[in-house]
């Protein structure tokens, strides 16, 4: 009998025809009130599930008796419970490698937006404002030559590092469970501790994954650390930043202003005060969301799926 594998996140043609040559598919391109229910039904007899981002607690995996692998379409994987997974004999998998250069470009594209405060001036110019001289209220700050303060140099922590020392000559201070050899010798980075980072950089970057030990990593206290001058960008997760203190470390003018493309809560609420702070720059978490990158990384996900189910190790295994 052909195992099943239900799917809740949109797939490219090629990838759902991979998967439709291996397995039974149940298909949910977007999962809506309206199709929650026999999305439900399905998991019931379900051996994979396949998709991005759902909070999969004790409650859905209580739906899914049959369940053998849960395959994440993303790199960071805190939408699952490992352990209870563990306890569960189900296993994950998830798709780091092949979006880091995305990921790095929308980073690097932030700060550099940020910085030179694009999204305000794009408005400016078709708000017609542009008259004559521009002044210093519409000029933003350098980048280049800059210090970069990357938390968590892992892959895409690399990528951005190699896109500030190679294009922008920026000097690289970082901050990582441990040191990182590659970083040091292709990238010129500097390991130091999270204050020592915190005040000398210009831009403070965060790159790590949402664990316990990052929730809320950087707040008040890290926030009065940085220099009025800096810039923050977050490409992580919004749960990593205590947003509350970002707010107020904005409006007090503790640091210079943000780029982000994680919040809180998403979608960001539309009272979020941050939306309403001109200087701050805001992405939809569209990191990784290029055409080709969302292809490669659904691709890997039915690869690591069809594998696990196959009985053997896949490429991925979250342990
Ligand atoms: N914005 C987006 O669309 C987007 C896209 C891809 C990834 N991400 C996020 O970026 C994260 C990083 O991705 P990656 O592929 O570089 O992962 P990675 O595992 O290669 O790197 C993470 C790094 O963080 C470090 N780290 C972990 N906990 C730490 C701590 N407490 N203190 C200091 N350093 C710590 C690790 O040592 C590692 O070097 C993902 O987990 C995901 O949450 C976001
Ligand atoms: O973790 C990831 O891969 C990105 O955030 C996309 O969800």
């Amino acid at each position: 009998m052909q195992q099943k594998v239900v799917v809740y996140r949109e797939l490219p043609d090629q990838v759902l025809y991979f998967l439709k040559n291996k397995f039974d598919v149940s298909y949910f391109p977007t999962l809506k009130d309206e199709n929650y229910r026999d999305f439900l039904v399905e998991l019931q007899t379900a051996h994979g599930l396949l998709g991005a981002s759902m909070n999969i607690g004790q409650e859905l995996l209580n739906q899914a008796p049959n369940l053998k692998v849960i395959s994440n379409i993303s790199v960071g994987y805190d939408n699952l419970n490992i352990e209870e997974l563990k306890q569960r004999n189900i296993i994950a998998t998830n798709t780091p490698g092949v979006l880091d250069d995305t990921t790095a470009d929308t980073v690097f594209g932030l700060l550099l937006a940020t910085a030179r405060r694009m999204p305000e001036l794009d408005h400016y110019v078709k708000a017609k404002k542009w008259g004559g001289t521009k002044g210093e209220d519409l000029f933003g700050v350098d980048v280049h030559h800059k210090t970069l303060g990357i938390i968590g140099m892992g892959s895409i922590g690399r990528a951005v590092a190699k896109r500030a020392h190679f294009g922008f000559d920026m000097e690289i201070l970082y901050h990582n469970r441990s040191r990182n050899m590659e970083a040091e010798s292709k990238f010129d980075a500097t390991y130091c501790s999270l204050d020592e980072l915190l005040k000398k950089s210009d831009f403070v970057c965060l790159m790590v994954p949402h664990t316990p030990q990052t929730e809320k990593m950087i707040g008040e206290r890290e926030f009065n650390l940085m220099k009025d001058s800096a810039i923050f960008i977050n490409g992580s997760r919004g749960k990593n930043v205590d947003e509350e203190a970002l707010i107020k470390a904005l409006q007090k003018k503790d640091i210079l202003s943000a780029g982000l493309d994680v919040f809180e809560i998403e979608p960001v609420e539309k009272d979020n005060p941050l939306l309403s702070m001109p200087h701050v720059v805001t992405l939809p978490h569209i990191g990784s969301a290029t055409a080709e990158t969302r292809a490669k990384m659904a691709m890997l996900a039915a690869e690591n799926m069809a594998i696990a189910l196959e009985g053997k190790t896949p490429p991925n295994l979250i342990r």
